[in-house]
């Protein structure tokens, strides 16, 4: 065994990704393909709303730890640094630290939340950090998002995921992207976060001697852009500054129910109006005379709506419902949706296009 595998620190897995990459899909792969692993989860979410620790199966929800309203990239940098803190409490339950940042995370300042303090250093090394891509949108996405550019670009392994939605020349062309931003990643290639054996944990790839073979193999590389940059080496730069988002993000929370077709009606036109301006909208819908929750998920133009499970009669109902973008205006959303629940169809809608 090489020397570096007897460090006993608590090894991380970072996992970045723009919004509705795929990583809480992934995730769950990970705990279903590890069973000998005892994890705790980090779960970021940019909402007011923690939605995605529901959608983790296989983690006690005791070693679930939810950061929400924030991303902990900036604004809850420090509170990350304090959770770090406190898990060293329960360090002997535990084999593996999963931290999944928000889509629109910098994973520059994750990374250096583990570098804050000699004695997290002490306790926890980071072991990749992991981005994962929508194969079939990463074009639109780069093009549009300096971060998820940069969220490549700071990987050690990128999962190239989705990989049912696109044809090879469409992955052929979505690798090419990968590796202009970052030609030294590992790159796997996965569909609903199945890696078909591919290795993500245990990986060392932070381990000086993995860097250091790392980076004399990458040292033979010639790139044209000139851009030397091994996996990893951008961690030592302590001195990054918290990213400024223009990204919004607001949450609604319903108890009246929807109507199932006014409501598919008015996302469908949500979708169109708002274009490539929404990135994310994820939630449960509780519709009128459907006895399950409704899970409704979009990824920019895509809409995948599913029954999830059945409402408890002692249960509240309530729909709960979160969009992620740019300008997306939290008022006329909120309108738009209170006359929706009215049954004002026509005017709900044309409150959305701007
Ligand atoms: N067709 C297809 N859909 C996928 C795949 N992986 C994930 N999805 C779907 O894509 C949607 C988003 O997946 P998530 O795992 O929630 O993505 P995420 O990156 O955690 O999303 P955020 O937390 O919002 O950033 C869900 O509806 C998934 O079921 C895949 O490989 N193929």
């Amino acid at each position: 065994m090489e020397d570096y595998m007897d460090d006993d620190r608590l090894p991380v897995t970072i996992l970045t990704g723009f919004l509705g990459a795929g990583k809480t899909t992934l995730l769950n792969n990970l705990i279903k393909n590890y069973p000998q692993h005892k994890f705790a989860v980090i779960e970021n979410e940019f909402g007011e709303i923690p939605i995605d620790n529901d959608l983790i199966v296989g983690v006690e929800s005791d070693n679930i730890y939810e950061m929400s309203n924030g991303c902990i990239c900036c604004t809850l940098n420090g509170e990350l640094a304090e959770l770090l803190f406190d898990l060293l409490n329960i360090r002997h339950k535990l084999t593996h630290l999963v931290v999944e940042t928000t889509g629109i995370a910098d994973p520059t300042t994750v990374v250096q939340a583990f570098m804050s303090s000699e004695q997290i250093e002490m306790f926890y090394r980071i072991d990749s950090v992991v981005c994962l891509v929508d194969a079939r949108n990463i074009g639109p996405i780069a093009a549009d998002t300096a971060m998820a550019a940069k969220q490549i670009s700071y990987a050690d392994i990128v999962v190239l995921n989705k990989t049912d939605l696109v044809t090879e020349a469409e992955m052929a062309g979505a690798a090419e992207l990968v590796k202009s931003f970052n030609p030294f990643a590992e790159l796997v290639y996965s569909s609903f976060g199945s890696v078909n054996g591919s290795s993500l944990l245990d990986t060392y790839t932070y381990a000086p001697k993995v860097i250091e073979d790392f980076s004399i193999n990458a040292g033979k590389l010639r790139l044209s852009s000139g851009v030397m940059k091994p996996a990893g080496f951008a961690l030592v730069q302590k001195d990054q500054r918290p990213a400024l988002h223009d990204i919004e993000s607001h949450s609604y929370t319903f108890t009246r129910n929807f109507d199932p077709h006014q409501f598919n009606f008015w996302l469908d036109h949500l979708v169109e109006y708002y274009g490539a301006g929404i990135y994310r909208i994820k939630g449960i819908v509780s519709f009128d005379k459907v006895p399950q929750k409704v899970v409704v998920q979009s990824v920019r133009d895509h809409i995948m709506i599913s029954a999830g499970e059945p409402w408890n009669e002692d249960e509240e109902r309530a729909s709960r419902l979160i969009f992620i973008g740019k300008s997306l205006g939290k008022l006329r959303l909120e309108e738009s949706l209170v006359k929706l629940l009215s049954g004002e169809l026509q005017d709900s809608v044309t409150l959305l296009s701007r």
